[in-house]
């Protein structure tokens, strides 16, 4: 098998790529928007998914891999689907409402388009399957957490597993159990992680992809009384809250942009609303540093990534700044390099290192789905 699809489905939108899981090489890609939206002619996620294999008239593809943001406790590796899975997949749906719907539907599409292929589900959540209980669990009552399942979860795990194999590789220290990494996807949404030895310890990122880092439009940690608050006192419905929450916070709700190019640039304009935002973005990411510093017991290396942490200067920057005492510095013309290659913006012969490692979730979706699919019978 060498032709992967991998299937990115959103809500709104499909991402795809038709790729050689052996070189990389992409051979299709692309977007389709607009799913649902009146008058886009692209009227449910079966329509999107008709257009997508339009595209893809004459592309070999062996077998297909989607994208799947919560495995729950259940899938805690890639998982070939059968209808078995596609059940189980589908009674998550209540805790990622907004994340599992839209896979699970393209996954029936999928697999209603493309029955003879195999189709393998890879979860975000997979890679956290090892965090340490202490920072599984939240402190509230356990008979409700056991009942509802409540837990911490963790997610952009194939991203993790991703960046931290290259980042040992570029370290020279593959299958080191002792590698201590601070690794931060900053993307849209943002999340840190723990990682010793190839394997997640902590993660930032909670029961669902809201906990965290400050993200383009999820306010990340608050005050969990907060929405209580908003519904007691302010008659904010459900709804709302979670709007308010997933849709209208973060850099979005704190400066009215939520893309973080626009941000910096407002910013050095003089923009007050900007400059605060990404004081508060900053700060929160200073503050899971640290922590994860101390959750490992000291630090190797601090992991880059994701569109703002491949491309950002600036956050980098200033997400080390001050913080000399873990040993981590940025060397300003390290800094200024943009380029598709992992690589140490730290300075040369510092102890710790800080690496930019552009990640790949598309390649490493292939190789899981690959990794999982039955060999070939003849
Ligand atoms: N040159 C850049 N400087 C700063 N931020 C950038 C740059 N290029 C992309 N980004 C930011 O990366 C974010 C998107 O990251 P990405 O990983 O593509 O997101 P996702 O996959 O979660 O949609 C946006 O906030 C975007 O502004
Ligand atoms: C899980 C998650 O937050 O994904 P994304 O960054 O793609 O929104
Ligand atoms: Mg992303």
């Amino acid at each position: 098998m060498r032709n992967v699809f991998v299937l990115n489905v959103g809500s709104s939108s499909i991402k795809y790529q038709v790729l050689d899981v052996d070189t990389g090489e992409v051979f299709a890609a692309g977007l389709v928007e607009r799913i649902g939206v009146p008058g886009s002619g692209v009227t449910d996620h079966e329509a999107a998914l008709a257009v997508v294999l339009a595209e893809l008239a004459g592309v070999r593809i062996d077998a297909v891999g989607h994208r799947i943001v919560h495995g729950g406790t259940r899938f805690v590796q890639a998982t070939v689907i059968d209808d078995d899975v596609e059940r189980e997949i589908e009674a998550l749906a209540d805790l990622a409402p907004l994340h599992n719907p839209p896979g699970l539907a393209g996954i029936r599409a999928a697999r209603a388009a493309l029955p003879e292929l195999t189709h393998v589900a890879v979860f975000d959540t997979a890679f956290h399957a090892t965090i340490t209980p202490a920072a599984r669990d939240y402190a509230i009552d356990a008979e409700v957490a056991a009942r509802t399942r409540i837990r911490r979860f963790g997610f952009h795990g194939t991203s993790y597993r991703y960046v931290s194999r290259i980042a040992a590789e570029t370290l020279g220290r593959v299958g080191d159990p002792e590698l201590k990494l601070v690794a931060l996807h900053l993307g849209n949404g943002a999340s840190a992680t723990a990682i010793q030895g190839g394997r997640s310890v902590d993660t930032s990122m909670g029961m669902t992809p809201l906990e965290g880092l400050v993200m383009g439009t999820r306010s990340g940690d608050i005050d969990p009384a907060i929405p209580l608050y908003l519904a007691r006192e302010h008659g904010f419905t459900i709804a709302q809250l979670d709007e308010l929450l997933n849709k209208r916070s973060g850099l979005l709700g704190l400066a009215g942009r939520s893309d973080m190019r626009e941000l910096v640039a407002a910013a050095e304009a003089g923009d007050l609303p900007a400059a605060h935002a990404l004081d508060v973005y900053v700060h929160r990411l200073r503050h899971y540093i640290g922590a994860y510093a101390a959750v490992l017991g000291g630090i190797d290396a601090l992991v880059f990534t994701a569109g703002v942490g491949e491309n950002s200067e600036v956050v980098r920057r200033r997400a080390v700044a001050g913080l000399e005492f873990l040993g981590l510095a940025v060397d300003p013309a390290r800094n200024a390099v943009r380029s598709p290659e992992p690589r140490f913006i730290s300075p040369e012969g510092c102890t710790t290192a800080v690496l930019v490692v552009p990640t790949n979730e598309e390649l490493e979706i292939a190789r899981e789905t690959r990794a999982a699919a039955p060999p070939p019978t003849r």
